[in-house]
């Protein structure tokens, strides 16, 4: 019987992780590369947050977002109903967390799209989670992106391109990097790092 090289016999499935994060700056492309991901593979389970943003048009309540009044979101906050939550360019998000947990405890993978204060979160309460960070090509093509997408006014991209200044610093503290230059490459990378199959 031919010896297995050290570093290279396969991770018991259960030792792999089931909880991945995906962070990255706003404009990067992570709604859609997880879009694309799932249109091929819509057995990954995405968390769906709560947020006190407005809809963009075609946003669907329930589907993109939960979209809540700052007073729901005070309610979610203090009774512990979020596994996470963050203040991002002006409005709150977070994480419901019953969802996240009764899937985790079925064994399912698990898919969060959130921002870096929200992975830190994560990585300090879920450690074995891992942590994904998506990467621009080049800052300006991240401007581009944020600036093409259309979605949002002049001083709005302004502050998020200020966040993304902060979150761009903080890839090292990830577990690895995705640079998104073809969505079809990304999504596949994905789905493997999540372990759906
Ligand atoms: N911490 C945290 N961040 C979230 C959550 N949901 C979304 N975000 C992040 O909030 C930021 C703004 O999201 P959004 O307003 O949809 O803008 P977009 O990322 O530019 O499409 C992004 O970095 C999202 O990943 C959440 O539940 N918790
Ligand atoms: N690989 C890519 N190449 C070119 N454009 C992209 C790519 N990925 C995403 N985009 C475009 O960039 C813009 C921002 O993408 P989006 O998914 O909304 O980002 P995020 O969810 O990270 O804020 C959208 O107009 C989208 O079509």
């Amino acid at each position: 019987m031919a010896a297995t090289p050290r570093g290279t016999s396969p991770v018991p499935p259960d030792a792999r992780p089931r909880l991945t994060v995906l962070s990255g700056p706003s404009g990067v492309g992570k709604s859609t590369v997880v879009a694309h991901m799932r249109k091929e593979h819509p057995e990954v389970w995405l968390s769906v947050s709560a947020t006190t943003r407005r809809p963009r048009p075609g946003e669907q309540h329930g589907v993109h977002y939960f979209f809540v009044s700052d007073e729901e979101m005070d309610k979610l906050i203090a009774n512990g109903e979020l596994l996470e939550w963050a203040e991002f360019a002006g409005n709150r998000y977070g994480t419901p967390r019953t969802a996240v947990l009764e899937r985790l405890e079925a064994g399912e993978p698990v898919l969060l799209e959130i921002d870096l204060q929200g992975a830190r979160q994560v990585r300090d309460s879920m450690p074995e989670a891992r942590l994904v960070f998506l990467a621009p090509p080049s800052w300006d093509e991240l401007v581009r992106r944020l600036t093409g997408r259309g979605t949002e006014p002049p001083e709005v991209i302004e502050r998020r391109l200020a966040a993304a200044r902060v979150e761009l610093a903080a890839e090292p503290e990830f577990d690895q990097t995705l640079v998104n230059t073809s969505v079809e490459d990304v999504a596949r990378e994905l789905l493997a790092l999540t372990n759906v199959v």
